[in-house]
C-alpha cells in the first residue's frame, strides 16, 4: 500500500496549487481527480463562460455600433467559433495547470476517483482501470459541487441543459427558460440574448437579486429588461412537458398558474456538494444536513489531520475563496501561521454587461446590524468615463461608517465596475478613509476619478 505525507482530493482551485506548494515543501504528495485537471472554474465554470461573454459582448457591440456612428449593415454570430475559442483557452488553461503539476517533484497526479476506506486510507477507482488504497498523514478534500437540479415533474424526461452541459451545446437555443435567476442564470441568460435567443428567467425568490440592495438589483434588471431578457420572480416551474414544438412549461408565478412553451431549460438553481460518493463518514469527517463537510476557521474538518477546502466546505462558491482556501492551510501547515476565514473580506463580480463587483456589506445588512451609516451613490450617468464611451448603465454606491469615516462595503454596476470595486476593496483593507478617497488623485478620466464625485457628494448631503 502507498503512503503518502499528504493527499489531495480533487484538483480545484485550492487544491491544485496546495498539492504542489506541499510537494515543494519537500512532502510526498498526491492529487488524485477524477475528471479533468483544474476542476469546475477552469473546465466548466469561470474560464468557459467569461471566454464566452466576451464573443456576446463583441456581438452587443457591433449590434449596437451606429450608436457610437459605426455602421455595420450585417452580422453573425457564429456559434461554431465561439466554441472553438472557448474550447482553446479552457485547453490552455488546464494543459498549462496539468503540466505544472507533472513537473513538481515528489507529486504524483492520479487519475480516479476517490472514496474513504479508514481514517486516513483512501480506495481510488482508477480511470485508466483497476482500482489502488493509498494512506496519507494529512488528507485535504477539494472535490467541490455540481448544478442542484430541482425535482420538477417531467424534467428528467424532457431533458434540460446545466451550466456545464449547454456550454458544449452547438446551436442557438430559440427559447431559453432559465430556473434560477442568480449567477449562472444571468450571466447565461444574457450571454444567449446577444447570441439571438430569446431568454425568459424564472427565479424563485420574491426579490430579483436578494442579496444586493433593492436599487442595485433594480438597475441590474432594468438593464437586462432593456435587452429584452424576460425576468419573473416568485416563479417556478412546477411540471415540464415535451411537446411536438418543443417543450411546454407550468408555472406558477405569484400564485397564478400558467404555462410557457420554449425550446430549451437551462437549470441554474444553485449547486450540491461531491461529498455523496466520498464515503467520509469512514474517515469520522461530519457533514451538514445539505453534504457540505463541516470545517472550523481553519478548515479542520472533525476528524484530525483531514482538511476541507473550497466549494465543499458550504463557504461562499468562488475561484478565490477556493484560493484563498489554499493559502490559509499551506501558511498555517508550513509557516506554523495562526490564519483563519474568519472576517475574510469576500469579494465577488457578476459578469453580466455592465458588470456588479461587490464587496463588504450591503446598505441593507449594515442597517440591520444597526451600524450608524452614511450612503454615498453615484449613477454612471454622472461619471465622465461612462458618458465619453457611450454607457451609462450603472451606479456606484458606498456605505461608510459615519464616525470614522471608512468604508465598509461597495456596489459597483458598471463597465468595469469589477475593478473599480477592487480600487475600494483595496482602500477597505488598507483603511483609507472616504475623505482620503474624496482627494486622491486617479488619472483623468478614468472610472476610479469617479471615486472623487462619489464621496464629495456624500459631503454635500452631511
Ligand atoms: C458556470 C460557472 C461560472 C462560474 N464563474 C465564476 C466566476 O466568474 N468567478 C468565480 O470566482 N467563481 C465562479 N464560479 C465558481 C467557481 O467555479 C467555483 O467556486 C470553484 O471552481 C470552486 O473550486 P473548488 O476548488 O472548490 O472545486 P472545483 O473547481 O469544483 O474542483 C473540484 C474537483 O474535484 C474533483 N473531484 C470531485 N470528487 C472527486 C473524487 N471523489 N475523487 C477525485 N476527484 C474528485 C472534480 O472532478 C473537480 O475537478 C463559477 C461556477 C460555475 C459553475
Ligand atoms: N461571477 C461569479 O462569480 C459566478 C458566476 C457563476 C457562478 N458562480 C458561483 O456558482 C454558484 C452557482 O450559481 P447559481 O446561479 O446556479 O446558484 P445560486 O445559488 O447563486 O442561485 C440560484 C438561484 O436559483 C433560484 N432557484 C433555486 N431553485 C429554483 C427553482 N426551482 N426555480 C427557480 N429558481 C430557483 C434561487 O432562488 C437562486 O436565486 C454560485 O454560488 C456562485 O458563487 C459565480
Amino acid at each position: 500500500m502507498e503512503h503518502y505525507d499528504a493527499v489531495i482530493i480533487g484538483s480545484g482551485q485550492g487544491g491544485t496549487p496546495l498539492a504542489k506548494k506541499l510537494a515543494q515543501a519537500g512532502w510526498k504528495t498526491a492529487l488524485i481527480e477524477k475528471e479533468l485537471v483544474g476542476g469546475t472554474c477552469v473546465n466548466n465554470g469561470c474560464t468557459p463562460t467569461k471566454t464566452m461573454i466576451a464573443s456576446a459582448k463583441a456581438a452587443y457591440t457591433v449590434a449596437w455600433a451606429a450608436k457610437w456612428g459605426v455602421e455595420v449593415p450585417d452580422f453573425r454570430v457564429n456559434l461554431a467559433a465561439i466554441l472553438h475559442r472557448k474550447t482553446q483557452v479552457v485547453d490552455q488553461f488546464r494543459n498549462g495547470s496539468q503540466l505544472g503539476l507533472e513537473n513538481t517533484a515528489n507529486l504524483t497526479l492520479i487519475f480516479g476517483e476517490a472514496f474513504f476506506t479508514g481514517k486516513k486510507q483512501i480506495q481510488i477507482t482508477l480511470t485508466k482501470g483497476g482500482s489502488k488504497v493509498i494512506t496519507a498523514n494529512k488528507i485535504f478534500i477539494d472535490a467541490g459541487t455540481r448544478p442542484r437540479v430541482p425535482d420538477i415533474p417531467g424534467l428528467a424526461e424532457a431533458g434540460y441543459f446545466t451550466s456545464a452541459t449547454l456550454l458544449d451545446f452547438n446551436q442557438i437555443p430559440e427559447h431559453l427558460v432559465i430556473l434560477g435567476g442568480n449567477y449562472i442564470g444571468l450571466e447565461f441568460g444574457q450571454m444567449y440574448r446577444r447570441f439571438g435567443s430569446k431568454v425568459t428567467i424564472l427565479e424563485h425568490n420574491k426579490l430579483f437579486l436578494k442579496r444586493e440592495d433593492e436599487d442595485v438589483a433594480a438597475e441590474v434588471q432594468k438593464f437586462l429588461r432593456d435587452e429584452d431578457i424576460q425576468i419573473f420572480t416568485q416563479a417556478s416551474a412546477t411540471r415540464v412537458t415535451k411537446t411536438q414544438n418543443g417543450l411546454l412549461i407550468t408555472l406558477e408565478t405569484s400564485g397564478q398558474e400558467s404555462t410557457m412553451a420554449c425550446s430549451h431549460i437551462l437549470v441554474a438553481a444553485g449547486r450540491i456538494p461531491n461529498t455523496n460518493k466520498l464515503n467520509v463518514e469512514a474517515a469520522g469527517v461530519k457533514t451538514d444536513k445539505q453534504g457540505y463537510i463541516v470545517v472550523n476557521e481553519k478548515l479542520e474538518t472533525t476528524a484530525a489531520d483531514i482538511y476541507a477546502l473550497g466549494d465543499i466546505t458550504g463557504g461562499p462558491k468562488f475561484t478565490h475563496i477556493s484560493y484563498n482556501d489554499y493559502v490559509i492551510l499551506y501558511r498555517n501547515l508550513l509557516e506554523q501561521k495562526h490564519e483563519t476565514t474568519a472576517n475574510r473580506l469576500v469579494p465577488y463580480c457578476l459578469f453580466t454587461d455592465p458588470q456588479v463587483g461587490r464587496v463588504g456589506l450591503t446598505e441593507k445588512e449594515a442597517r440591520q446590524q444597526g451600524q450608524n451609516i452614511k450612503v454615498a451613490k453615484l449613477p454612471m450617468t454622472s461619471v465622465a468615463r461612462a458618458i465619453e464611451t457611450g454607457d451609462t448603465r450603472g451606479l456606484l454606491k458606498a456605505i461608510v461608517d459615519a464616525e470614522s469615516g471608512q468604508i465598509l462595503g461597495v456596489a459597483v454596476v458598471g463597465q468595469e465596475g469589477g475593478e473599480i470595486m477592487s480600487v475600494l476593496q483595496m482602500a477597505m483593507v488598507g483603511k483609507i478613509d472616504y475623505k482620503k478617497m474624496k482627494e486622491m488623485v486617479f488619472a483623468h478620466p478614468l472610472y476610479a476619478e469617479s471615486l472623487n464625485n462619489l464621496f464629495l457628494a456624500l459631503d454635500k448631503t452631511e
